[in-house]
């Protein structure tokens, strides 16, 4: 796993000699989200229990499981919009909360309406609105700059005048990319980014966003059912299940005696031509198989 590490700190001089007993290490930057003994639960149904889970800045971790498991519910706790029924939530070590302008999202897919007159490059923009900005940020250049070079790492630059409404699924996804990059979030959180991206941009959206997370140190949760474009990229894995979950890299997860255990049912994981696939879980696992995707 690569995290930026905390620069050596050089002892200080004083009066001519060198203090070694006074050696200070700087206070550790908090993780980027951390959960302690989370659960949800609705109703009677219990989504998840015992949740411990720390992503560093710069940790790019995939969040798999099967229909329902509450990946999306999860992402919501992150956001503050749905209250843990168990345990702790903290976003760079502050308290999950409504409105949190460290974090950038990418929601599940909706339709942007077909009326909508919006252009790309506004969509994008918006996604510098509402955030606390240096001063060079309120330049209208700057601004004009960032929008610019956030829709040429999407591959919009061609469309970013176009109405949105008039745009494919997939490349109303790549404006919303743009917009949840933009404001170069601590915390980026992606539900379903490659639905609707053909495979050529799967692959490329999943290098975009794996690169921006090393770079930026944001923390990026990327809920896929598509395993394959992320899955080389990815630090770890966190895998929700029957209420259950496992955390570890890709190869710790990915085998058939862990998926096995955690759905408490024979399941195969197997490489097809470069490819992972997932057998055995019944339905639920199908979504992971994406036949015809280019390698
Ligand atoms: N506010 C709510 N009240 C009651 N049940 C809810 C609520 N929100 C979600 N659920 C239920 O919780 C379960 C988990 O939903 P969630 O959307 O988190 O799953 P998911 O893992 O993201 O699924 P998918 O892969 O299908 O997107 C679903 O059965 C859903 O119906």
């Amino acid at each position: 796993m690569q995290h930026p590490q905390s620069p050596a700190v050089p002892s200080e001089r004083s009066g001519g000699q060198v203090r070694t007993d006074e050696t200070t290490t700087p206070p550790e930057r908090p993780p980027a989200v951390r959960l302690r003994n989370a659960g949800l639960t609705y109703g009677t149904r219990e989504l998840w229990r015992g949740l411990d889970l720390d992503v560093s800045p710069g940790e790019f971790l995939a969040v798999l499981g099967p229909n329902g498991a509450g990946k999306t519910s999860l992402l919501r706790v992150l956001l503050g919009l749905t209250p843990l029924s168990t345990g702790h939530v903290h976003i760079a070590g502050e308290p999950a909360h409504r409105g949190n302008d460290r974090i950038g999202y990418v929601p599940q897919q909706r339709s942007l309406r077909n009326s909508s007159t919006l252009r790309g490059n506004d969509l994008v923009g918006l996604g510098l609105d509402g955030h606390r900005w240096g001063i060079g940020l309120r330049r209208r250049a700057e601004r004009a700059r960032r929008v610019r070079e956030a829709l040429r790492a999407v591959d919009a630059t061609d469309y970013a005048r176009t109405p949105v409404g008039l745009l494919s699924g997939g490349e109303q996804q790549r404006l919303r990319i743009a917009q949840a990059l933009v404001s170069e979030p601590s915390v980026l959180l992606c539900d379903e980014p490659l639905l609707s991206l053909d495979p050529s941009h799967q692959h490329r959206v999943s290098e975009l966003i794996a690169r921006r997370t090393r770079a930026s140190g944001a923390a990026t949760l990327f809920v896929t059912h598509e395993i394959n474009p992320v899955l080389p990229l990815v630090d770890r894995v966190l895998y929700l299940v029957n209420g259950g979950f496992r955390i570890g890299t890709p190869d710790e997860v990915m085998n058939s005696a862990t998926l096995s255990e955690l759905y408490g049912t024979e399941v195969e994981v197997a490489r097809v031509g470069g490819r992972l696939v997932v057998a055995g879980a019944e339905s639920e696992h199908d979504h992971h198989v994406h036949e015809g995707e280019a390698e």
